[in-house]
């Protein structure tokens, strides 16, 4: 029986998927696997019995991805899965920018006793009237699965869309509207855009990426939106800049004590994957991601191991083998397998950075001895007999 756990709650849609095979557990000192959304997992214990974490969500940094892998603990992330909720929630945050929205709500419920609202707000409306993002220019920081689906989306609301990212990918690239203006150096998003939008994942290289100096490049009266991580921003710079209305509105899905209270900060409560089509998209991809690695030892979507894919296991024995990248590996297991009399009947090495993985089909089973010998060369992290 294997056994998973959640660290957050996941929609049924994906739990629903695991059979008879699994069990839910509490906690996770007795998993083979968690599901996790935004649980910080930084300072938990990670058990022996752990093999996996699927993040059912894009961003990992709540995970420590490193001391997972040497451990040889799989992490995984949805790719795409709630893309289509957060650029919903962007185009939504552009409109509350640019119309005062949220003022005339709630100037309405203010005035809600008021027998004569309707005259009433023919007359006050004007200090609540805005500008349209159509013409406007828009920049987009990050062509990922969320940048794509904004920019294609802007371009069809009738914006001028300017589009940076220095690692876009081909897959990205061909699904990137032609009206998108390719950018080479981010300045020039800072220097022209009406509305700026950050979709970069958050790495030591993106932290405070909009900075003071950056802020100081912007035009004023700019719309800065943040649906990616409040830290990707130097966010008293930005509070300095609301105050002087250099920034018109700052639109941000990530409450803090900097933010929450300012003026001219929209602040939403981290919502932009909460809509039940990307919960549900989330849940069923990090589940079968999960499911394919225990099952036959497939890895699809992992951030800090290869991709590596054998099909079904139907072989008499599959093994993984999650190790250092490094340099005799192959030979060494190949060795172990050759001496003990087993013949290899397929075999996938993949290597991601400083980690690999090996996964071997063999015409016989494996005995404990064998596994300890797996289990001592140098550089390998975990051997699991998938069957
Ligand atoms: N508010 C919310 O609920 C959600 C927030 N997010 C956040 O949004 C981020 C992006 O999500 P996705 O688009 O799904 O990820 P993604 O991985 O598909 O796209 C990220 C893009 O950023 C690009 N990039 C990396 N470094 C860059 C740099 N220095 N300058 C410009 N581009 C750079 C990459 O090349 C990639 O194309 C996630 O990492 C997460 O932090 C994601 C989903 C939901
Ligand atoms: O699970 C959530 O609601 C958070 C989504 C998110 O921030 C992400 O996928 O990176």
């Amino acid at each position: 029986m294997l056994k998973y756990t959640c660290l957050n709650p996941i929609a049924e849609a994906g739990l629903g998927l695991f059979d008879d095979e699994y069990e839910k557990v509490d906690t996770i000192e007795e998993a083979d696997a968690v599901l996790v959304r935004s649980a910080a997992m930084h300072d938990l214990e990670l058990p022996e019995t752990l093999e996996a974490i699927a993040r059912a969500g894009a961003g990992v940094n709540n995970i420590p991805l490193e001391k997972c892998a040497d451990k040889g603990i799989v992490v995984f992330n949805t790719p795409g899965a709630n893309a289509n909720g957060v650029k919903e929630l962007v185009l939504a945050g552009m409109l509350l920018a640019s119309r005062d929205i949220i003022g005339g709500v709630n100037w309405v419920q203010t005035e809600r006793q008021n027998e004569e609202i309707a005259k009433l707000a023919e007359k006050q409306k004007k200090q609540f009237a805005g500008y349209e993002i159509q013409g406007k220019k828009l920049g987009i920081i990050g062509l990922g699965a969320i940048g794509i689906l904004v920019a294609n989306a802007a371009v069809n609301l009738g914006m001028e869309v300017y589009g940076y990212d220095p690692y876009i990918s081909v897959d990205a690239a061909w699904k990137l509207s032609r009206n998108i203006k390719h950018i080479n150096d981010v300045n020039e998003i800072y220097r022209e855009c009406d509305f700026i939008t950050i979709h970069v994942p958050l790495l030591e290289s993106t932290k405070n990426m909009i900075n003071q100096e950056a802020i100081n490049m912007m035009k004023d009266g700019v719309v800065v939106l943040n649906f990616a991580r409040d830290i990707l921003v130097d966010e008293n710079a930005m509070v300095m800049a609301l105050k002087t209305g250099k920034v018109r509105k700052y639109v941000t899905d990530f409450p803090n004590h900097t933010t929450a209270a300012e003026k001219d900060c929209i602040v939403i409560p981290h919502l932009g994957a909460s809509t039940e089509e990307s919960e549900e998209n989330c849940a069923v991809m990090a589940v079968q991601e999960l499911k394919d690695y225990l099952e036959n030892g497939n890895i699809r979507n992992s951030v800090n191991y290869p991709n590596c894919d054998m099909g079904d296991c139907i072989s008499v024995c599959r093994v993984g083998i999650n190790h250092r990248n490094t340099k005799n590996m192959i030979s060494q297991f190949t060795s172990i397998f050759g001496n003990a009399d087993m013949n290899i009947c397929n075999m996938v090495n993949k290597s991601k950075g400083d980690y690999a993985y090996s996964l071997f089909d063999l015409e016989q089973p494996l005995s404990a001895e064998v596994l300890e010998r797996l289990k001592s060369v140098d550089g390998v992290l975990r051997v699991r007999v998938i069957k």
